[in-house]
This record gives C-alpha cells, sequence and structure tokens, in this order.
C-alpha cells in the first residue's frame, strides 16, 4: 500500500505528517509504532528522521476540522505537541481552505489560526495551547505528599535548582537556570532519569531549562518524553512562557507577547490568565520540507530505497529566516 507523507517542522523539531483519511485502510496500532520507530530513527530512517509522526485524521464528534494525534519517535502517544499542531494547522487549512478553526487533540478542541509569514516563504500559523493544569494527578506525578510542585528544589533530582510542573496537557517540568547551566549536563543526567524507570514520573516528562534574557525574552531547551533532545518543543515554551509570567513578572506580563528562542530558531507566545485558568498562545513557522511517497511494507522493513521525493524549497527560506535572528 503507497502511503504520502510530508516532512515538517516547527521551529526544527521535525515530524512525518501522515493524513490518514486518504488511506484504503487504517494502519493498526502496531503498525503505528512500527512505521514511527523505522521512519523516525535518526541514523536509518527517512531523510535523517524525525522526531515523531503526527497522524492527521477526521475529528470524531465532527465538531473540528480535523484531528491530530502526536507519536513520539519511541512509539509512545503524547497528548498535545505545540509545533506539530501548528504544521497540522496549516495542512489542515490548506485541505480545507480555511484560516481560522478548530483541531481535534486528545483532550480538548484547540484553536487554530492562519498568522502573518515570519519571512519570505516562511508560513506561520497561532495555535492554542490548553488546558494548564499544575496538580500531581494531571502530571501523573508522585513526590511524596506533594499534590504540586512550584519553584521548589527537589532534593531528589537536585540540591540546587528550582523546578515547577505543569501539565499543558502533556507534562512538563521546568527550571530556571543560568547561561552555564542552560548548556551543561545536567539537563540531560536528571531528563534521562526521570524517563528512564524511576518513582517520580512513572510515565515520563519532558524537561526544560530556561534561561532569562531580557524583559520578554527567553531561551528554551528541552529534552523530550519519547524522544531526547530536540530543537524545540512547543508545549515546553508555552508552559515557560506561562511560567516566566507567574514567576518573574519583571521579565513578562500576562497577554503581553514574548520571544521564545530555541536551538531551533524562535517563536512568539502570550500567556493569558482569566481567574485560574491558564492557557497560551504560540506563534510560529509551519515549515512542509519534502513530500513523500513510499510502499507501506517497505518502510516497515526501513528499506526507503524506492521512496519518491519531492523537495520544497522552504528549508532554504527557513535558514534564511533564522539568520535574521539572534539567538
Ligand atoms: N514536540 C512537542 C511535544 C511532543 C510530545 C512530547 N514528547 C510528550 O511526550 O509529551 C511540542 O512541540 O510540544
Amino acid at each position: 500500500m503507497d502511503i504520502q507523507l510530508i516532512k515538517v517542522h516547527g521551529s526544527g523539531n521535525t515530524f512525518f505528517l501522515l493524513d490518514t483519511t486518504k488511506l484504503p485502510r487504517q494502519l493498526t496500532k502496531s503498525e503505528i509504532v512500527a512505521l514511527t520507530q523505522k521512519l523516525t530513527d535518526h541514523k536509518n530512517g527517512l531523510l535523517g528522521g524525525a522526531d515523531g509522526l503526527l497522524l492527521v485524521g477526521d475529528s470524531q464528534k465532527n465538531d473540528a476540522a480535523g484531528r491530530m494525534r502526536v507519536i513520539n519517535a519511541d512509539g509512545s502517544e503524547a497528548s498535545m505537541c505545540g509545533n506539530g499542531l501548528r504544521t497540522v494547522a496549516r495542512y489542515l487549512a490548506q485541505k480545507n481552505h480555511a484560516e481560522n478553526f478548530e483541531v481535534e487533540t486528545m483532550y480538548q478542541n484547540l484553536h487554530v489560526q492562519k498568522a502573518q509569514d515570519l519571512f519570505t516563504g516562511v508560513s506561520a500559523f497561532k495555535v492554542e495551547i490548553s488546558p494548564v493544569s499544575f496538580a500531581a494527578q494531571d502530571l501523573k506525578m508522585h513526590f511524596k505528599a506533594k499534590d504540586q510542585v512550584i519553584d521548589e528544589i527537589l532534593p531528589e533530582l537536585s540540591d540546587t535548582l528550582k523546578f515547577t510542573a505543569v501539565a499543558v496537557p502533556n507534562p512538563h517540568l521546568i527550571s530556571f537556570v543560568d547561561d552555564a547551566t542552560l548548556q551543561g549536563p545536567k539537563l540531560e543526567r536528571i531528563a534521562a532519569y526521570l524517563n528512564g524507570e524511576n518513582p517520580y514520573f512513572p510515565e515520563g516528562v519532558n524537561v526544560s531549562f530556561v534561561n532569562l534574557r531580557a524583559k520578554d525574552e527567553i531561551f528554551v531547551r528541552t529534552y523530550e518524553r519519547g524522544v531526547g533532545f530536540t530543537n524545540a518543543c512547543g508545549t515546553a515554551m508555552s508552559a515557560s512562557s506561562l511560567l516566566t509570567a507567574r514567576l518573574y513578572p519583571e521579565y513578562a506580563n500576562f497577554d503581553d507577547t514574548l520571544s521564545v528562542y530555541n536551538p531551533g530558531g524562535m517563536v512568539k507566545t502570550v500567556p493569558h490568565k482569566d481567574g485560574n485558568r491558564y492557557w497560551i498562545d504560540l506563534i510560529g513557522n509551519a515549515t512542509f520540507q519534502d513530500y513523500i511517497t513510499l510502499d507501506l511494507s517497505a518502510a516497515l522493513k526501513q528499506d526507503f530505497t524506492d521512496v519518491e521525493v519531492q523537495k520544497t524549497t522552504e528549508q532554504k527560506q527557513y535558514l534564511q529566516f533564522i539568520q535574521t535572528i539572534t539567538k
């Protein structure tokens, strides 16, 4: 069976996007896991691999333009993906000739909207990141007698770093650090531990270090659950922006725009608060790099010899955009 994929990225967070409505039959769970692992493998995968697979389907209740499922590189399914949602929004916008609509995700329909191009040929979308929760049960977090962790030292992880745990709705553990710590080995040590067998986050957690750069400017480095280090994680950047406004009001205000730099580029975010409800707007590129046709059974054997690839010029333009920003 031939399948069509698009290799896409948001801030260098890379995915293969598959419109499952175009398949003659639906894929089984084990085919989805195996296909993701074979495609995304950075050594032997397709086109240098990727960080995950995005499945675009029909909205189940028919109250959204489509549905997004997110499969991490290791085959686990995530409840949300901010960078991926921008590319799915662009895909559905083109498919349905619409600019402003909702996309169904695991827990909630989310509002998405076309935004102004970031640069010539660099399409951008604004997506809603929601629902937000600090509750241990939503994070599937188990620190003794703690219902939430907000800006506290967790001696189980580090004697000096303060952490905040927040679900948006996928789980994030975030620490604000200085420049040396941002680039140092602690992030990998802590994140690799929490994404292996451990009593605190048995289902794993995305871990980010954030550096406050200037008013309305932060840098975020993330080690993702189910993937490892990625160039950027949209939900992590959104959660980090919200925490900047909540914990460091001298660096950001709710309802104001932040520039969030990351190893793969830059996005804009706007954290919002209404009583106890938080949400974030995430605005950034939705880049389509390659249109791909391949045979499913060959792909499941990691045989990519007969794959047809049509490269776009969008990555060239994205790299030009990157030249215009200072990290
Ligand atoms: N890269 C994504 C997040 C993908 C899911 C994450 N690894 C998880 O398991 O929660 C983003 O841009 O938000």
